[in-house]
């Protein structure tokens, strides 16, 4: 089969910095097929020799082991071509078209990886010069609109250009192996259904902590902020993935059916719940992995003013018969202690107590997403301590770490979702239903903090965020994993 990749955006940070070291990796392990081409597109008039340097330097840059090395580039190289195009000039269609017809590949993927605002645009001008056919598949980068309302006319401009089938709205964390770790723990194991409920599952936690700041990113992320840019897509996902029922099969729709109903289960805000569930805050200057970094306000791209939030925690539930009452925690937030992302499920305490154990002690289901990747099971059992009170428990855990297991050489997020986009397979990919969803409910919250400083809560660089965090999970009578 031969493929023609278009990646409009292919100057880029999402470009260089995952997506063409997601190529590459799958060219090493010989699952790109050999017959394609790569063509980046951007304003530049860059000759395909230029692109090609740009693209090496750049690789500079990314990690040791998925570095090409000099030889492994130039052949990586062979299938890199550059474009030059303006989406927003109908005329550049035109010469796209013309390269394309150089080839006539089998499968056509144009990603967009672009600001959303030129979507539309990208889409109408695709299908004015007849390039929408049927052997083109079209890859939506997040966040998909801004609203609802930007959402729904989005979608709606692609669906008039391509039918479902073709469109794939990539959420990378459905890529990442924990994440398909944690669909096979729920649906190719029979251990973990009977107790995934409200009759055993005191409550569940979802935290996604970077360390990182916006980086070069500041400009895009002041006008986004870490609802948008994490919970909308990212958290909401995860939510999916560990509250939804099984699916009828693993066809895409089955998956997405019940993604969906999740979605659609989720407690609506009320100002009451806002003022209660919903915490959010922003980084002051601190220290970060023992060097002093600068707050917020002082990033590049963002305003002096700005009351954009960099950290989000917020409590909600899922209302149906599986669900009803048990807390939904969703943390995230940017210039954190360390770079975690992890899902803790608390199990409900022994209902009745014949030993002694610590205070608080239950059964806890980790899974890790990452830096780790693995799986934590945290049981009570009697260790040899304390050799005259036989009834002490204490606790220990079951340590499943799948990078030691399969090897760290996994197929990573974006190589999987590229491989996926160029065979066809749309189950780890959002559909617009479950999206509008998604910006139906963080919409409230958009509505009353759009330019509000009340209520944002300032955190030191370094820290695991605003102590009105922890107080809000508190209230409950739980805390957050790392405090456990
Ligand atoms: N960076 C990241 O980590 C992530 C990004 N995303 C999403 O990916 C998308 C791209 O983000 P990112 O790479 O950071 O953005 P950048 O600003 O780094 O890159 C934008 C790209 O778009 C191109 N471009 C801009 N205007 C035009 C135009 N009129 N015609 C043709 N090309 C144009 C630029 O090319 P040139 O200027 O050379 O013409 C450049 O290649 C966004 O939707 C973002 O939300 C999603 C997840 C993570
Ligand atoms: O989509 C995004 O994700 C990254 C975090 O991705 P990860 O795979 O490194 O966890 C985040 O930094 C970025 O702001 C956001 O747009």
């Amino acid at each position: 089969m031969s493929f023609d990749l278009v990646l409009f955006g292919g100057t880029g940070d999402l470009a260089w910095r995952k997506l063409l070291p997601a190529l590459f990796q799958a060219f090493r392990h010989g699952t790109l097929p050999r017959e394609g081409r790569i063509i980046g597109v951007g304003r530049d008039d860059l000759s395909h020799e230029q692109y090609r340097q740009l693209i090496q330097q750049r690789f500079e840059q990314v990690d040791l082991a998925k570095r090409p090395s000099p030889e492994e580039f130039s052949r990586f190289a062979e299938l890199l071509q550059f474009q030059r195009m303006d989406l927003s000039r109908p005329e550049d269609y035109a010469r796209l078209k013309d390269r394309l017809a150089q080839r006539n590949a089998d499968q056509v993927v144009m990603y967009l990886a672009t600001a959303p605002s030129l979507f539309t645009q990208a889409c109408e001008q695709l299908k004015v010069a007849g390039l929408t056919t049927p052997s083109t598949r079209i890859v939506l980068e997040k966040p998909l609109g801004h609203d609802v309302a930007s959402n729904r006319e989005i979608n709606e401009t692609v669906r008039r250009a391509f039918s479902e089938q073709q469109i794939f709205r990539i959420d990378h964390y459905l890529g990442k192996p924990a994440v398909q770790n944690l669909f096979a723990l729920r649906f190719g194991n029979s251990l973990f259904e009977p107790l995934w409920r409200r009759e055993t599952i005191a409550n569940i936690q979802v935290t996604i902590a970077e360390d990182l700041g916006v980086e070069k990113r500041g400009a895009f992320y002041d006008s986004t902020g870490a609802l948008r840019d994490m919970v909308q897509n990212h958290a909401l996902q995860l939510v999916c993935a560990l509250a939804m029922e099984p699916p009828i099969s693993a066809d895409a729709d089955a998956i997405r059916d019940e993604k969906l109903k999740v979605l659609r289960s989720l407690r609506p805000w009320t100002p009451e719940l806002m003022a209660q569930h919903a915490i959010r805050g922003q980084y002051g200057p601190g220290t970060v992995g023992g060097e002093a970094v600068p707050g917020y306000r002082q990033e590049a791209g963002v305003s002096p003013e700005s009351t954009t939030e960099t950290f989000v925690a917020l409590r909600t539930e899922v209302a149906n018969w599986r669900w009803a009452g048990v807390p939904f925690y969703i943390r995230t937030g940017k210039r954190l202690a360390a770079r975690d992302a992890h899902i803790v499920v608390n199990f409900r305490p022994a209902p009745h107590a014949i030993y002694n154990t610590p205070l608080g002690a239950a059964n806890r289901l980790v899974i890790d997403l990452q830096p780790r990747d693995g799986l934590e099971l945290h049981l009570l059992a009697q260790g040899q301590e304390n050799r005259r009170h036989a009834h002490s428990l204490v606790p220990v855990h079951l340590d499943l770490d799948f990078d030691k297991r399969f090897g760290s050489e996994r197929v990573g997020a974006y190589e999987r979702l590229l491989l996926d986009v160029i065979d066809g397979r749309l189950n780890l990919f959002v559909r617009s239903d479950e999206q509008e969803a998604a910006w139906r409910w963080v919409e409230p919250l958009l509505d009353s903090w759009r330019g509000n400083e009340n209520g944002l809560r300032a955190y030191a660089a370094g820290s695991w965020g605003p102590s009105a965090a922890s107080a809000m999970i508190a209230r409950d009578g739980f805390c957050w994993s790392e405090e456990q």
